[in-house]
């Protein structure tokens, strides 16, 4: 049974998240699809399109955005609206929460349990001083773990979320699809759509497009499923590097494949955001 759409928190209590005007959950089913991936890019394809936008990293084990976006080391401050996030650019027109900023080192691993994890979630959501922001983009662990119904639960009565589901022609599984989208229905997430990386490999020397495992499984599940399909992103060597690097892959790259991928996704989320998260 879907889950019955919980009072909405009055403005004046909204908090820190007061000026957030749109939150998006990025999910998958499996791990290493390139979900931070796509939620990095997505963060810096929105700043390209004049969006002042957050990332809230609650990939507790595994949290890479600070690395992608060259924000490793970095700490955040407190000041008396909460925390302040990390902003990865002078223009602060990307800001960052990370549990990578509460590490003493970058690769040591966070070994907790449940509830030590959604305590630290509660908080990220009631504590970070984002300020105005037209987006907020979560980036989730792989599958539907107690930190996505800690976010859920946490985020769900300030804003209509929305959720853009990341699979690879590889993980396609209607399972897998069908799982994320109970896991939706059941807390009352819109679903913006499905987004199918690695779908193919875009040569770097003459952008031909190479598919080298199947492609187009996404958008055959994306039918099947009912959602819309947002598009497919391809392997691209570029991207590898400029993620590795931490740099702006989207003012980099305007010329590749996965560049223009990557802006159309972005337009139709701008378009459905505006009809189903307002
Ligand atoms: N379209 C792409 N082109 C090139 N490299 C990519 C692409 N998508 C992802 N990658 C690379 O694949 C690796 C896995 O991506 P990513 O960390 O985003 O996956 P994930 O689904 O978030 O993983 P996890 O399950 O650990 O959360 C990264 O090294 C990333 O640089
Ligand atoms: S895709 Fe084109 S440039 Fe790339 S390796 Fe093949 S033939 Fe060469």
């Amino acid at each position: 049974m879907a889950a019955a759409s919980p009072a909405r928190v009055p403005p004046a209590e909204l908090g820190n998240l007061a000026g957030v005007r749109h939150i998006i959950l990025v999910l998958s089913g499996k791990g290493g699809v390139g979900k931070s991936t796509i939620a990095t890019e997505l963060a810096l394809a929105l700043r390209h399109r004049g969006k002042k936008v957050g990332i809230l990293d609650v990939d507790l084990c595994g949290p890479s955005i600070p690395r992608m976006l060259h924000a490793q080391g970095r700490a955040v401050h407190q000041c008396s609206g909460g925390w302040v996030p990390v902003f990865v650019d002078q223009e602060q027109s990307i800001s960052l929460m990370s549990v990578g900023f509460l590490l003493e080192k970058p690769d040591e691993a966070v070994v907790w349990r449940g509830p030590k994890k959604n305590a630290l979630i509660k908080q990220f959501v009631s504590d970070v001083a984002w300020g105005e922001l037209d987006y907020l983009v979560v980036d989730t662990p792989p599958g539907t773990s107690d930190e996505h119904m800690a976010a859920v639960e946490a985020l769900r009565p300030c804003r209509p979320l929305g959720a853009l589901l990341v699979t690879t022609p590889q993980a396609v599984s209607v399972g897998d699809v069908r799982r994320e989208l109970t896991f939706c229905r059941k807390t009352g997430l819109q679903v913006l759509g499905v987004v199918e990386n690695m779908s193919g490999f875009a040569c770097p020397h003459c952008a031909e497009c190479t598919n080298v495992f199947s492609r187009g499984g996404g958008e055959e599940l994306a039918l099947l499923t009912g959602v819309p399909f947002l598009g497919s992103v391809p392997l691209d060597p570029e991207l590898t590097r400029s993620l590795e690097e931490g740099r702006d892959f989207i003012q980099e790259f305007p010329k590749s494949p996965a560049f223009s991928a990557l802006i159309s996704i972005t337009q139709k989320i701008l378009d459905r955001t505006s009809t189903l998260l307002s």
